[in-house]
């Protein structure tokens, strides 16, 4: 049995990745990450053009079922990451980027298409917690704008990290804008944004920023997580990968994401719960699956959801 996936042309033995912005803002995670056992491959946290300190602690909460985060966007700055991917990796990795404004991409964009990084790059669409900031890839007409300009110029691997959606006529949407743009692929969710958590006993919000609303994320988002992977799967050009992110704690999580039609699955808030290990135990339990239905490679049942 084997986990191989393609990453954009390159074989990874495991289909898993981090989350961006789990474990992977600083050096010294990034190189954690580079020598985490059955991480396939890894993504840097969102980058804009200046570095950020993010919104005030406390930004991070754990929940039983879950997370809450209103990190906002904490980075140190494009120019970082870009030097880090440029370095010799010992790992494949997606360099995530972000921007306030769509002037702010186009010019982040713009240097990354004059650098020399040649790998793969999201363009992150969908951070719901920056205040007075909507989450871009709601509003299609703007996507649609952003990704005409970018590709009017950008030639390089180029996917992007989406917002949940949870109308079927908004995937049609999101589709139709996607599948006009030679996109490397999609990565579908992002946590589920402005959610809220009350604590009883103080009788108060859990996180600062924003009165307290933040994305969700871990396994209370998985229902809506496959349903983007299928949903997006479905309705863009193949030559559109899908990464699936959002709600995974168990190799049986891994296997239904890819049952959905995702090529990797990444792994954010549990990573947060339990530590890198998080990956051995994954992909030890996806082997068992596999092993127990007579799978031999994840293209067996990548995208086989049947239906009643
Ligand atoms: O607050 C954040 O940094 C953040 N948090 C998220 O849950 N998704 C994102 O894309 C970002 Cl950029």
């Amino acid at each position: 049995i084997d986990l191989n996936a393609d990453l954009f042309g390159q074989i990874l033995t495991s289909p898993l990745l981090n989350a961006s912005g789990v474990h992977c803002q600083t050096k010294e995670e990034l190189n954690d990450l580079a020598h985490t056992s059955n991480l396939g491959a890894m993504v840097t946290k969102s980058a804009t053009l200046q570095a950020r300190a993010g919104n005030p602690n406390p930004r991070y909460y754990d929940l039983k079922n879950g997370s809450i985060n209103s990190m906002g966007l904490p980075n140190l700055g494009y120019d970082f990451y870009l030097d880090y991917v440029l370095q010799e990796q010992t790992k494949p990795t997606i360099l995530s980027v972000a921007a306030l404004s769509a002037a702010d991409a186009i010019t982040l964009l713009k240097d990354l298409q004059a650098s020399d990084y040649q790998g793969p790059t999201e363009l992150n669409l969908s951070c719901p917690n920056i205040v007075g900031e909507p989450q871009l890839a709601y509003d299609f007409e703007a996507t649609d704008r952003v990704l005409k300009e970018v590709f009017s110029f950008y030639t390089k691997p180029l996917g992007v990290k989406l917002p949940p959606y949870f109308d079927l006529v908004h995937f049609d949407k999101i589709a139709a804008v996607l599948n006009k743009y030679p996109l490397t692929h999609v990565n579908t969710i992002n946590s589920v944004g402005n959610g809220l958590w009350v604590d009883i006993e103080q009788e108060q919000v859990v996180t600062k920023a924003k009165g307290g609303f933040g994305g969700l994320g871990g396994t209370m988002v998985l229902p809506t997580a496959l349903a983007n992977v299928r949903a997006l799967r479905q309705r863009l050009h193949d030559s559109i990968k899908v990464l699936g992110t959002g709600g995974v704690t168990s190799g049986e999580d891994v296997f239904a994401h890819i049952l959905c039609g995702a090529d990797l699955v990444s792994v954010g808030t549990q990573v947060m719960k339990e530590g890198l290990s998080v990956y051995d135990r994954l992909a030890e339990e996806l082997q068992a699956i596999m092993a127990h239905k007579g799978y031999q490679s994840l293209a067996d049942f990548r995208g086989k959801l049947k239906e009643l």
